[in-house]
């Protein structure tokens, strides 16, 4: 009852704090729990929590995020456009302005922010993606980190002037309660049945033999195409059972799920966009892909394949050249390997090379987000012309696909992949998404298999091929 205590006096700290600014102030505590598996909590707290969860872990899982609730919510007409980034990072820094922090010293504990961006903040956008704006990030009212093996749970309270600190303090006590009542909870999934349809797979083709050709013709050197797998199921599908299904089956990515009331945004990326950690900044080039192979023999002759091929190497060799570029603008000390080399997840293979420096003075998480989306892994090359260039040939709206998904700590620490293995379940209905990097030489029926490949983790998750 000591933590309850602490609260309560803590709280009331909060609530003095408040009046004396006139606004309200965060008032945020960690404290080291036992080991929970925050994979199966993701399940077991969804009758309090659905619509409201968020997850995170990387491909290490040496950080897994669980963020319980909203006690803050960053979204709406000022995070926009092309100020998107530096709105957030305003916004945030508001949030924190004048907050009681008790917390932790570790990195992936304490208040921090936990959501995305939309890929493209120009296109139209549609219902299919009502409830994921051009940016929303939630700081979680409560949020499980486990870092390196070890459970940290992280309470943020916004407190205003007039409130009460016992009612406060009762409410949190309440809500911790239950959770550690659900953690003894063993709920069931059920997954539904479902159809797929593909969307428009012969314009898709045409679009890439189209966008290949301007290619040849010099207009560009590299745009990703995507294209959409729309899924209609006989009851609602569970992210629940999918997050379980890609926790086993999706060992080597990220792993992530953003609810938005009815609906949610989930999926296993292989990508990182950029990571800092201190000054260090640490990027991914991952483009160029072949399939898996049976055997280990088949596997590594196909590994081999993937790169000596020209092809793979181009659209690999565009990523790199910009990522390289970006961040010899914004960091010292640039270190890229001359050669890329395989990083193989369960579906395919991709050829990947590492970027890592040290931010410069005045260089955020966010801004190098900003300078960094969309790579041209994800958009092409120039990103400007790749951009457009999608805004007009995709049939769809790419929404939350292959945009930046992550979370950002107090101190500028945080994490960014791409979303892409992704799909948005909205009761019934779903929608995944895959794309492929088009240069020159590009092949509209290779492609099209590439992204045949490239939308099996979802689909294996949800239970709709053999896993
Ligand atoms: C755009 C996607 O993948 C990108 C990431 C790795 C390899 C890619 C490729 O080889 O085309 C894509 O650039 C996707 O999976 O939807
Ligand atoms: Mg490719």
């Amino acid at each position: 009852m000591v933590k309850q205590l602490d609260d309560r006096v803590r709280l009331a700290e909060g609530v003095a704090q408040a009046e004396r600014c006139g606004r309200n102030v965060l008032v945020s505590r960690t404290i080291s729990i036992p080991q929970i598996d925050p994979f199966a909590l993701f399940t077991k707290v969804a009758d309090r929590y659905k619509g409201k969860r968020s997850f995170w872990a990387d491909p290490s899982r040496e950080l897994v995020l669980l963020g319980l609730g909203h006690a803050a919510s960053l979204k709406g007409e000022a995070l926009s456009g092309e100020g998107r980034f530096a709105a957030v990072e305003r916004e945030w820094e508001k949030l924190l302005a004048d907050a009681l922090i008790d917390g932790s010293g570790k990195v992936g504990t304490g208040p921090l922010l936990m959501g995305g961006f939309s890929f493209d903040p120009l296109k139209s956008p549609t219902d299919l993606w009502e409830g994921f704006p051009e940016a929303s990030l939630v700081l979680p009212r409560l949020m499980i980190s486990v870092v390196e093996g070890e459970s940290w749970m992280t309470a943020n309270v916004l407190v205003g002037p007039e409130e009460k600190p016992d009612i406060l303090s009762n409410s949190l006590t309440e809500e911790e309660q239950a959770i550690w009542a659900a953690v003894h909870a063993s709920p069931t999934t059920e997954e539904p049945s479902f159809e797929t349809e593909e969307i428009f797979p012969s314009s898709w083709k045409h679009s890439v033999a189209d966008a290949a050709r301007e290619i040849r013709q010099g207009e560009m050197e590299k745009v990703v195409l995507a294209r959409e797998l729309r899924l209609t199921a006989d009851r609602p599908f569970s992210p629940e059972a999918v997050l379980t299904n890609l926790s086993r089956q999706q060992p080597d990515s990220y792993l992530f799920v953003m609810e938005r009331g009815g609906a949610s945004f989930l999926g296993a990326s292989p990508e990182r966009l950029v990571k800092r950690e201190g000054n260090q900044l640490l990027s991914t080039c991952l483009a160029g892909t072949i399939a898996r192979g049976g055997t280990p023999e088949k596997d590594a002759h196909l590994g081999q394949e993937l790169l000596a091929d020209g092809k793979n190497r181009e659209e690999h060799a565009v990523v790199v050249h910009m990522i390289r570029e970006a961040f010899r603008q914004e960091c010292e000390e640039v270190r890229v390997p001359e050669e890329p080399v395989l990083y193989k997840v369960r579906d395919v293979q991709h050829l990947y090379t590492p970027v890592t420096g040290r931010a410069r003075q005045g260089t955020s998480l966010l801004a190098m987000v900003k300078r960094l989306h969309p790579t041209p892994a994800l958009g092409g090359f120039p990103q400007e012309a790749a951009v457009v260039k999608i805004r007009e040939a995709e049939a769809m709206d790419r929404g939350w696909y292959a945009g930046p998904v992550g979370w950002l700590d107090a101190h500028g620490n945080g994490e960014f992949s791409v979303a892409i293995r992704s799909g948005l379940l909205r009761g019934k209905r779903g929608s995944l998404f895959a794309g492929c990097g088009i240069v020159g030489e590009s092949n509209p029926e290779k492609e099209y298999e590439e992204t045949r490949m490239k939308f099996r983790p979802m689909l294996s998750a949800l239970g709709g091929e053999s896993s």
